[in-house]
Order: C-alpha cells, then sequence, then structure tokens
C-alpha cells in the first residue's frame, strides 16, 4: 500500500506531469493505487495523493469496488449543467462539506495499453472525475470553502495529529 498524503502537506499542491509512455511503471503504480484506495474506502485516489506527480487516477464507484477505473492523462473536454454533492477525501480524513461542480462532463484519456477513450459522465462518476482532476492540478476541494471553514478545518486537524504523537 502507499501512503496517502495528508492535508496540509504542500506536495498535494504539486502540479503533476503528462505520463509519457504507459509501462511497466505506470501498470505497477496503477496496481497500487488501486489496492490503496480499497484499502482506504475511497471511490478515487489520483497519483498526487501518494506523492506521485503524474497525471494518473483510478477510480471505482462501484458498490462491490470490483471495476476499477483507469484514467491516464485525462483531459477536460467538455461541462455542464451544475451540481452541489457532498464531498470527502482521503488527503483530509473526516472532513465533509458541500462542493458545487459541473453535474455532466466528457473526459478523453488513456486506458491501461495506452489507448486514447472519451467517457461521458454524470452524477457521482461527475464529482467524483472533478474532485481527482483537481488533485493533478494540485488542488484540494477544502480550497473551495471559506477560509474560515479552511481554518478550522487546519485547526481540527493539527490537534487529532497532536493528541495522536
Ligand atoms: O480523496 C479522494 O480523492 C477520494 C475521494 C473521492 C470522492 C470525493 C468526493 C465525492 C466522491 C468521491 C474519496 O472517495 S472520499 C470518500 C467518499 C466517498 C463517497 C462520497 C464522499 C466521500
Ligand atoms: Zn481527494
Amino acid at each position: 500500500l502507499l501512503p496517502i498524503l495528508r492535508y496540509p502537506d504542500t506536495r498535494l499542491y504539486k502540479k503533476a506531469k503528462p505520463v509519457r509512455e504507459v509501462d511497466e511503471y505506470i501498470r505497477c503504480l496503477v496496481q497500487d493505487m488501486i489496492e490503496t484506495m480499497k484499502a482506504a474506502v475511497g471511490i478515487g485516489l489520483a497519483a498526487t495523493q501518494v506523492d506521485v506527480h503524474l497525471r494518473v487516477i483510478v477510480l471505482d464507484i462501484s458498490k462491490e469496488q470490483n471495476n476499477p477505473e483507469v484514467f491516464i492523462n485525462p483531459r477536460l473536454i467538455q461541462q455542464k449543467g451544475q451540481r452541489e454533492h457532498e464531498e470527502g477525501c482521503l488527503s483530509v480524513p473526516g472532513i465533509y462539506d458541500k462542493v458545487t461542480r459541473a453535474d455532466r462532463v466528457v473526459v478523453e484519456a488513456w486506458d491501461l495499453e495506452g489507448k486514447t477513450f472519451a467517457l461521458e459522465a454524470e452524477g457521482l462518476m461527475a464529482t467524483c472525475l472533478q474532485h481527482e482532476m483537481d488533485h493533478l492540478e494540485g488542488k484540494v476541494f477544502v480550497d473551495y470553502l471559506s477560509l474560515l471553514k479552511q481554518n478550522r478545518i487546519k485547526a481540527k486537524l493539527r490537534k487529532r495529529l497532536r493528541e495522536t504523537l
């Protein structure tokens, strides 16, 4: 399993670089990310969160957690509508808040064979895709909340960290 960076770790704010070619390293990284996402009971994970600054996302919104999807070098082609959704983040454990994002998106990406595909998503899938693609841009969902909320979240996580030390 890969260690997941915790907010406000500055490495979460690094911009990910495109993948040149899908080689053994990328295939291995994807497997590790899928296992890490499952162990953390998340429905998505971006490489940035495991301190690998490459444009790779895995997600699995199936109930049985048995349908992982891989997006390499994802690009947002289209976005429509607006949708507010309660979001959480494996890098900000225990914090949930509402974020407004596009309701439908069309994303183009490479699969594990390096083949380009386009996917139209809506609802939770669209929310998750946008949340993960933000991670690759060095954005965390708490950045959309008010400064007051951000400070409260930092204080809460610092306090929790002190308690565990
Ligand atoms: O940390 C991550 O990027 C994974 C998130 C992805 C996600 C965020 C917001 C909305 C949907 C998915 C985790 O899966 S956090 C756990 C979770 C699952 C469903 C809804 C909210 C939070
Ligand atoms: Zn996240």
